[in-house]
C-alpha cells in the first residue's frame, strides 16, 4: 500500500490545495478544531434538527448539511454527536485523506455504515459481515477473497456472465420500452444488479430480467426501505441502542424478511456446489470460496451476504447516474457509439471509461469514507488522538471548486483523458482506498462498462422531465425522473 501511496503522490506538488496544508508548526489542540457550538448532552447545535425533526426532508438533505459545514468552517470540522456518542472529525482536504490512509496499517478500522444492520446481525447471532467488522476477524475474511475479487485477471473470468447479463438487459429494456412507452430505470436497474449478483455470487440466473421481475422488485423495495430507515435511525436520537423502539421493531421485521430471501438463495447455491480439485483460477466466486480450506460454510455465507447486500444498493444507482449523464449529453453518446463501432469487440473503450469515471465524480454513492484512527495524527494542523472517528468527505472532495476548478459541476469526461491536467490523487476516491477499498470494485466496473456499452450500441437514449439529483438514504440515491426513452438503432 505504501508503494501505491507513493505512486499516487507523484503529482502532489502541482496541487495548490496540498501545499497550503504543509506546516512545520506544532499541531493545535483537538478542542480548537472549528465546528458547530456544543450543547451539553445534545452535542452539536447542528444535531438539533435531526433530533427534533427526523422528517424525511431533513434526513434526505444530510449531504447538504455536510456541504454547509465545509462552507462555514473550512476543510476540517469537528462535530459532537451527543447522547453518549463521541466526536466525528470531517475532513475535506485530500492531503488529510492521504495522511489518514497512510496510517491505515494492515487492518484499518471503520465505523460501520449501518449500525442498525450490525446490531441486528449481532442480535441474531450472525457475523456482522465484512463492511461492519474490524480487527483480525475482518482481516481473515477479507484476505480470503482478496485474490478472487481484486485482481483484474480474476474478474475477467466473469466477463462472459457480465456479457450475458448485458444482453438480457438490452432485451428487457426493448420490451419495457414497447410495453410502457418509456423505461423506468429505478426498477430495471435494480433487476439488472440483482441478476448480476446472481451470476457472480450464486452462480445462476435469478431471472430478474425475465419472468421473475416482480419477485426482484419486491426484494429491491425491501432493501430500499432498510436503507431509508437506517438513515433516519443513524441521524436521529439513538434510543434504539437502549430500548426496543417502534423504529427498531420495524427494522427487525424488514431485515427478517430480507434475510429469509437471501438465506434461501445462499443455501440453494451452496447445496448445489461441490468441492472440486479443478483449477481455482477459473472458478466462479461461490465455488472458489467453498474450495478455500480455511473457510467453513458459515464464513462463506458471511462473505456472500456482505457482497450481496453491499453490491445491491450501489451498482443500480450508478447505472442510472451514468445513463442520465449520457442521455443528457448527446455528443457523449455519439462519441461512445463511434468508439464501439470502430472496434466492436474491444473492451478498452477509453471514452466510455472516462464517462463512467466522470459519473463517479459527479454522483458519488456515499457521503464519506470513514476510519477510526489507530495512532495520533496531525490533520490540517490539528492533533487528532488515536481512536477518533474521521470521515473523509469524498462527496464534497470530488466536486470541489478548488480541486476541479474549471467546472466541478459539469459533465466533462475529457478531463480524465487530458494527460496534462493533474488531479490530486486523493481527491477522487469513489471506492475508498487501501486494504479496505471496496471489495466489489472490479465487478462493479466491469458490469457498468459491459452493460453501458451494450445499451449505447443498441439504443439512442433520451431523458426528459425533472433532472436527477441525489438524496441521502444512508447512500446518496437518485431522486427525480428515472424514466428514459430507448430508441432502437
Ligand atoms: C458502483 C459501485 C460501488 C461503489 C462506488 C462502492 C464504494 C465503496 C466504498 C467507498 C467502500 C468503502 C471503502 C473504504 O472504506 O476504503 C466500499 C466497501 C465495500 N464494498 Fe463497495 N462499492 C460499489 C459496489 C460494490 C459491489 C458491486 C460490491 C459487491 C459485489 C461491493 C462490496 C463492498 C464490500 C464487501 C465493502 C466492504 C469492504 C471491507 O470493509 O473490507 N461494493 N464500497
Amino acid at each position: 500500500m505504501r508503494r501505491s501511496i507513493k505512486i499516487l503522490a507523484e503529482n502532489l506538488e502541482k496541487c495548490p490545495y496540498t501545499s497550503a496544508t504543509t506546516t512545520t508548526a506544532p499541531p493545535r489542540r483537538f478542542s480548537e478544531i472549528p465546528g458547530p457550538r456544543e450543547i451539553p448532552v445534545i452535542g452539536n447545535s447542528g444535531n438539533l434538527k435531526y433530533v427534533i425533526g427526523t422528517d424525511a426532508e431533513t434526513i434526505e438533505n444530510y449531504n447538504k448539511h455536510l456541504e454547509e459545514m465545509y462552507n462555514k468552517y473550512g476543510k476540517i470540522v469537528k462535530e459532537h454527536l451527543g447522547f453518549g456518542r463521541k466526536y466525528v472529525v470531517h475532513v475535506f482536504d485530500p492531503a488529510d485523506a492521504q495522511t489518514v490512509f497512510a496510517a491505515d496499517g494492515k487492518t484499518p478500522f471503520i465505523v460501520p455504515l449501518q449500525e442498525t444492520t450490525q446490531k441486528y446481525r449481532e442480535m441474531k447471532g450472525m457475523n456482522p459481515g465484512l463492511g461492519n467488522l474490524n480487527g483480525p476477524e475482518w482481516y481473515r475474511l477479507r484476505s480470503s477473497i482478496q485474490h478472487a475479487m481484486m485482481r483484474p485477471q480474476s474478474v475477467q473470468t466473469y466477463l462472459p456472465f457480465s456479457q450475458k447479463v448485458s444482453e438480457d438487459l438490452v432485451k428487457h429494456v426493448a420490451e419495457e420500452q414497447i410495453r410502457f412507452g418509456n423505461v423506468n430505470m429505478q426498477k430495471v436497474a435494480g433487476r439488472w444488479s440483482l441478476e448480476s449478483a446472481g451470476q457472480i455470487l450464486f452462480e445462476k440466473s435469478l431471472e430478474s430480467l425475465g419472468n421473475r421481475s416482480e419477485w426482484a422488485d419486491g426484494l429491491i423495495e425491501l432493501n430500499k426501505k432498510i436503507f431509508q430507515l437506517s438513515a433516519q435511525m443513524r441521524l436521529g436520537l439513538p434510543i434504539f441502542r437502549l430500548f426496543s423502539t417502534p423504529s427498531w421493531r420495524k427494522m427487525v421485521k424488514l431485515e427478517d424478511e430480507f434475510y429469509a430471501e437471501v438465506d434461501r438463495l445462499m443455501d440453494d447455491a451452496l447445496d448445489n456446489l461441490k468441492s472440486s480439485e479443478s483449477d481455482s483460477q477459473n472458478m466462479r466466486f461461490a465455488s472458489y470460496l467453498i474450495n478455500r480450506k480455511e473457510l467453513n460454510r458459515r464464513d462463506v455465507k458471511v462473505i456472500l451476504l456482505s457482497m450481496f447486500s453491499d453490491g445491491l444498493s450501489t451498482t443500480a444507482p450508478m447505472l442510472i447516474y451514468n445513463l442520465y449523464n449520457i442521455a443528457t449529453h448527446p455528443e457523449a453518446l455519439r462519441k461512445i457509439q463511434e468508439e464501439i463501432k470502430e472496434d466492436p469487440t474491444s473492451s478498452k473503450l477509453p471514452y466510455l471509461r472516462a464517462c463512467i469515471k466522470e459519473t463517479f465524480r459527479m454522483f458519488p454513492i456515499g457521503t464519506e469514507v470513514s476510519r477510526i484512527t489507530q495512532k495520533d495524527l496531525t490533520l490540517s494542523g490539528y492533533l487528532i488522538p488515536a481512536g477518533t472517528a474521521v470521515d473523509i468527505n469524498t462527496n464534497i472532495l470530488m466536486r470541489n471548486m478548488i480541486l476541479f476548478s474549471d467546472s466541478p459541476h459539469e459533465f466533462k469526461p475529457e478531463r480524465w483523458l487530458e494527460k496534462s491536467k493533474s488531479v490530486h490523487p486523493f481527491a477522487f476516491l469513489p471506492f475508498g482506498f487501501g486494504p479496505r477499498m471496496c471489495a466489489g470494485r472490479r465487478f462493479a466496473e466491469q458490469d457498468l462498462l459491459t452493460s453501458l456499452a451494450k445499451l449505447c450500441a443498441n439504443f439512442d437514449i433520451r431523458h426528459r422531465g425533472e433532472p436527477i439529483t441525489q438524496i441521502y438514504e444512508t447512500l446518496l440515491l437518485p431522486r427525480g425522473n428515472c424514466e428514459f426513452e430507448f430508441k432502437k438503432l
